[in-house]
């Protein structure tokens, strides 16, 4: 199956790639159809309302297309207020993945180190939502970044009962504890039992 990407952050589009070919799958960005657009605001009530409203919106642009969006965030135990799904909002100052991984490390300096991650990823068609899926992954944050295998929050974020990054460890290795991936085996198996 081909899916069209509503999204701008190529790291993301990128992981996303990755991900959906393991199980036979294309991902390609909306901008490869279209001419780039500015999405809606983002809310600050839910990651699946975030990833509805984007796959909703190129969807209506592309209706015969499987449109999918993405909306991530990170909450740290010790930091309940800020971050999760005002993540992008939150990081704004903070505009490279090195200047947003070190204010990370900064925040749970001497507290609770724990953190989840979570991601829902909208699939939509016809201009309507199909389905709405989620990952999340629990562990704690490293003190220092660590690993070459991925950027930002990939060099902070030690999956629980693990000693490593996710950016320590090879695309295969981390795949089963990707958000993202989580996400999109749940899809996939939804669109296999519904669709075939
Ligand atoms: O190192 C990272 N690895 C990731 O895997 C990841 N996923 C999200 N983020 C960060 O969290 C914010 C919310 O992201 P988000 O889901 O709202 O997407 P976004 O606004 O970047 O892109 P778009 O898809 O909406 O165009 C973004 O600004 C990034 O700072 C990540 N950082």
């Amino acid at each position: 199956m081909q899916f069209v990407v509503a999204s701008h952050n190529h790291d993301k589009i990128k992981e996303l790639q990755q991900i959906f070919r393991v199980c036979n799958n294309e991902v390609i960005p909306y901008t490869d159809l279209l001419s780039k657009i500015k999405f809606p605001p983002e809310g600050n009530y839910s990651y699946e309302e975030n990833a509805s409203d984007k796959a909703l919106f190129i969807s209506k642009l592309l209706p015969d297309k499987l449109v999918i969006a993405d909306d991530s965030g990170l909450l740290l135990t010790a930091r309940p207020k800020i971050l999760g799904v005002r993540t992008a909002r939150d990081l704004t100052n903070y505009p490279t993945p090195q200047q947003y991984a070190q204010h990370i490390i900064r925040l749970v300096q001497g507290r609770d180190r724990k953190f989840i991650m979570q991601t829902s990823i909208a699939c939509a068609h016809q201009g309507k939502i199909i389905k709405v899926v989620d990952g999340t992954l629990k562990g704690q944050i490293a003190s220092t970044e660590r690993g070459i295998n991925g950027e930002g929050f990939s060099r902070i974020l030690i999956p629980r009962g693990l000693t490593k990054t996710l950016a320590q460890m090879t695309f295969e290795e981390s795949y089963p504890y990707l958000t993202r991936a989580r996400a999109t085996e749940k899809l996939i198996r939804f669109l296999k039992e519904n669709h075939d």
